[in-house]
């Protein structure tokens, strides 16, 4: 993953104790590069001061698009069922959470009304949150991995002639043929980040034009030498003959939940509804992160087998195992030849467990 720029674990905000305890839960703030920070948005979080009137607590979801349909699965799962009588009412209830109103707004909304004070929590990709947020002190994430809405933000060359042989943003930036009269021509929608990525990356020659979607025909059309853009399969860049550069991603995006931290300072009723959906969103989240994994070990006592599967890399920080012997009859006596072992397993571990295992003489997975 690509590093966030200017977020920090945020440590000494009152609340950051009793949630960041949970695990993959962090409670970061976009530092405040004051220097930088656009004087509108600056603005906007200073007149955040009518969220303290506020009594219901206001979270927005997306209205449309690809995360709006998901966002509202993944709340189902966590029993948060919304009730939104048409798709074109714009306020909803959560029943299970008597003073949580949901907003259904745009993502790119979502972020500036949290920006503004009129929205409290919210649920949109990272992309969003950082190019709408542009550093803000006043968000934080809440929590960073909903696991859904999984995409990439990146530059983007043609594979075809001056850029052939060109792989990474060194080589873009080394090109002879970016001059301040031929400045490298980059489409995107991302107006905040793409701008600083470039600084960042010492490409002083550089122009970019901004369009709603299709930017990946821009290079073809020839209206545009490069695009920073959403891939996530990375089809529609292949499609248009178009390739990703080494060091050319710039962020890393997933949907979270993101919060004004105002609100949350500042508002009780606030920190305890975000508590609620983030504990709810915690036991959905790791109950279907986890695999139960069960095999058959030859041994000779289970503390044997115990030592064994605990001495493997990827199954000593596991609790557990769960041990108990297969008993059989043989000649007439009761023997225990096979242990069963049952193990929980992070999804994303399962492979090199189950390998691990295979290694030590487990089997009948
Ligand atoms: N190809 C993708 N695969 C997975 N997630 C994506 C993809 N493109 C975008 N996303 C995520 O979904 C969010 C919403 O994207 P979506 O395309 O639905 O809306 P939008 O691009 O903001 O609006 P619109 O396409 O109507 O202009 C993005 O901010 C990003 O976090
Ligand atoms: O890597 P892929 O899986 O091919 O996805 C990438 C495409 O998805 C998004 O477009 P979207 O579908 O949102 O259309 P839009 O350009 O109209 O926003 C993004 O802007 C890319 O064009
Ligand atoms: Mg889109």
């Amino acid at each position: 993953m690509a590093a966030l720029p200017n977020f920090f674990t945020l440590a000494n905000v009152s609340l950051s104790s009793s949630i960041s305890a949970k695990r993959r839960v962090t409670i970061t703030c976009c530092a405040s590069p004051a220097t930088s920070f656009p004087e509108s948005v600056a603005e906007a979080a200073a007149v955040n001061g009518t969220a303290v009137e506020r009594s219901e607590v206001r979270i927005g979801l997306p209205s449309k698009g690809r995360m709006a349909s998901e966002t509202l699965d993944l709340l189902k799962d966590c029993q948060l069922s919304v009730r939104q009588v048409n798709p074109r009412q714009y306020v909803a209830q959560i029943p299970q959470i008597s003073n949580l109103e949901v907003w259904f707004q745009r993502p790119k909304d979502i972020v500036r009304k949290l920006l503004t004070g009129d929205l409290d929590l919210g649920v949109v990709g990272l992309d969003t949150v950082s190019e709408y947020g542009q550093g803000s002190p006043e968000l934080i994430i809440v929590h960073d991995a909903l696991e859904y809405g999984d995409c990439r933000l990146s530059l983007a060359i043609p594979k075809y002639g001056i850029f052939e042989n060109v792989n990474s943003i060194s080589q873009l930036v080394q090109m002879p043929q970016w001059t301040s009269e031929k400045p490298l021509r980059v489409a995107t929608g991302f107006t905040y980040l793409g701008p600083k990525f470039m600084k960042e990356n010492g490409l002083k020659h550089v122009a970019f034009s901004t369009a709603d979607g299709a930017l990946e025909a821009a290079p073809a059309m020839g209206t545009a030498d490069a695009i920073l853009d959403l891939v996530s399969s990375g089809t529609t860049l292949r499609e248009n003959n178009l390739k990703e550069i080494e060091g050319g991603v710039v962020l890393e995006s997933q949907a979270v939940l993101v919060a004004s931290k105002r609100a949350v300072i500042e508002r009780s009723a606030v920190l305890t509804t975000t508590h609620e959906i983030l504990e709810r969103l915690e036991a959905h989240l790791r109950a279907v992160g986890q695999f139960t994994v069960t095999a058959n070990m030859k041994g000779r006592s289970a503390d044997e087998i115990a030592e064994r599967i605990l001495s493997q890399p990827s199954l000593s920080g596991l609790q557990g195992p769960t041990i108990s012997p297969v008993f059989c009859k043989r000649d007439g006596k009761v023997l225990v030849d096979y242990y069963a072992i049952v193990i929980c397993v992070p999804k994303k571990d399962l492979y090199l467990c189950v390998q691990q295992l295979r290694g030590i003489g487990g089997s009948g997975f």
